[in-house]
């Protein structure tokens, strides 16, 4: 279900290691089917050069799980109440981008949709 979507997370997720937005596993990004009541999201802790758009996970705005054969990405929570929150929201991206991380660190607030996240990862809305 959803394949089309997939592939358009999985390409999404794929650019996030080609654009140095991220180390190891972490980051991850989501997208909705407002229609349909579900969205896709990366797996949990699989390396980027092992994904494949078939390994994506589909949840609905229950927070559970309808297909896949992995857990999703440990930050689906997040993903699922920003969701809820923001209807017009279609993404989302979870980066550990350097500079974001820096400059909520040393120079200002990053403005994100959570201000206790200004010196953490930033989570970019879509
Ligand atoms: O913020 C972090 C780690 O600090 C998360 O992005 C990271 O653990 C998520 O990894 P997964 O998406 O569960 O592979």
């Amino acid at each position: 279900m959803l394949e089309e979507l997939k592939q358009q997370v999985y390409e999404a997720n794929m650019e996030l290691p080609a654009k140095g937005l991220i180390t190891y596993t972490w980051g991850n990004v989501s997208g909705i089917d407002r229609e349909k009541g579900l969205f896709v999201i990366k797996p949990s802790g699989v390396p980027y050069e092992e994904l494949k758009p078939e390994d994506m996970v589909v949840m609905n705005l229950q927070g559970e799980k309808v297909e896949g054969e992995m857990n999703p990405s440990s930050d689906t929570p997040t993903h699922l109440e920003l969701y809820r929150a923001f209807e017009t929201l279609g993404g989302i991206v979870h980066t550990h981008s350097p500079w974001a991380t820096s400059v909520g660190h040393f120079l200002r607030t990053v403005h994100t949709c959570y201000p206790f996240l200004f010196s953490a990862p930033a989570f970019a809305l879509v």
